[in-house]
């Protein structure tokens, strides 16, 4: 069963429909990737969803991103993205796998009790920056908290910057003050560990009006209805939200330029020590240190700055390290042939 769906509350905005020419414009269908399965990708558009199975002449594309079919549904061209939630393949792989595209407000999800952790919220700001992304930071449980106010602005010294609402997730009246990023055209994803209540404040916000955009549901030969996917909502809001499980276990891969954002105070300082290679770890003339002892930069974030930049570097060795074998492994692959094709000739 298909409903119409108009493209703005499919998420399009005018960044998608000025990549469209004029010719593009009057004979192509935009459609959305709504789900991202091993085999197919399914495809939105304003009138049906459809499956498009995945073959070598497709680009990889990623559960969000926008593209032009042609009359008979045939992919013609992927848009450029506005953003892109990437990670680790999991397992002894160390490729890339993309998770979400075209993302435009990530809230990251703390609750204001035991999870509570500035270092956890600045690993999540360096994923969302990395993306281009805009992050908020969403505190629930404000109910079971007596000093919520203290905890913000604990956030809010991170960065002046930096948007935080506190909600009680159960609450639906409470969960308002996010309404402003949830905007017919907008695209939202949600991040966090487990248990800070990120299905609880989902449902509130989806409300009663559950609807997955992600999900195929065909009539099998018995009239029935089968459902393959729920990874991407409509809220009653207008906006659309992607929440799978990728994006729930999302980890720092290669994102030294998120780590520089999310800690560009740092940054800042750093440009001001003496030596230009400085480490801050004890030089003369370090800015940096200088502004631990002036009290104005806190231990505990420093120590995350390293530690964050450590893990990105790991993670992005390992995945040039994998490119370096890959493109090894095409060249044998070509020598070997090459020698099987003289082989064959000279039989
Ligand atoms: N009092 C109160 N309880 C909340 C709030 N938000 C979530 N909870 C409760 O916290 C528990 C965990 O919430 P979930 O929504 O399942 O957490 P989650 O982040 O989705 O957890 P995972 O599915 O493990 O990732 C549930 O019992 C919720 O009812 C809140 O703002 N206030
Ligand atoms: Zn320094």
């Amino acid at each position: 069963m298909n409903s119409i769906i108009s493209l703005n509350l499919l998420g399009w905005q005018p960044f998608f429909q000025q990549q469209l020419t004029l010719d593009e414009f009057e004979q192509t269908t935009v459609a959305r990737v709504v789900a991202h399965h091993r085999s197919e990708y399914v495809v939105r558009t304003e009138q049906a969803l459809s499956r498009m199975p995945i073959t070598p002449s497709l680009p990889p594309m990623a559960l969000g991103d926008w593209l032009l079919l042609d009359g008979d549904n045939r992919f013609l061209r992927q848009l450029d993205r506005k953003s892109l939630f990437k990670r680790k393949s999991p397992g002894s792989k160390l490729g890339e796998q993309f998770i979400a595209a075209n993302v435009d407000t990530l809230f990251i999800v703390c609750s204001l009790n035991q999870d509570f952790n500035l270092s956890r919220i600045e690993r999540y700001l360096a994923l969302a920056h990395e993306a281009e992304v805009e992050p908020v930071v969403v505190l629930t449980k404000q109910d079971l908290c007596d000093d919520v106010d203290e905890k913000r602005q604990a956030i809010q010294s991170l960065d002046p910057l930096l948007l935080v609402e506190s909600v009680n997730a159960l609450d639906r009246t409470s969960c308002e003050v996010l309404l402003s990023w949830c905007r017919p055209g907008r695209t939202l994803s949600l991040l966090g560990s487990s248990g800070v209540g990120k299905s609880t404040l989902i449902n509130t916000l989806l409300g009663n009006e559950i609807q997955d955009t992600g999900s195929i549901r065909e009539d099998d030969s018995k009239g029935r209805h089968t459902t393959t996917s729920r990874s991407m909502h409509f809220m009653p809001s207008g906006a659309v939200l992607i929440d799978t499980p990728g994006m729930r276990e999302l980890q720092l891969t290669a994102c030294e330029q998120g780590v520089s954002l999310t800690f560009a105070d740092i940054d800042e300082l750093a440009q001001r020590c003496r030596f230009g290679d400085c480490q801050h770890t004890g030089e003369p003339g370090c800015a940096v240190q200088q502004a631990i002892d002036r009290g104005e930069l806190a231990p505990r974030r420093l120590a995350n700055y390293f530690k964050l930049m450590r893990e990105q570097a790991r993670n992005s060795a390992s995945l040039a390290e994998q490119r370096a074998k890959d493109k090894e492994f095409g060249k044998m692959v070509k020598s070997v042939m090459s020698e099987s094709r003289h082989f064959k000739k000279g039989l």
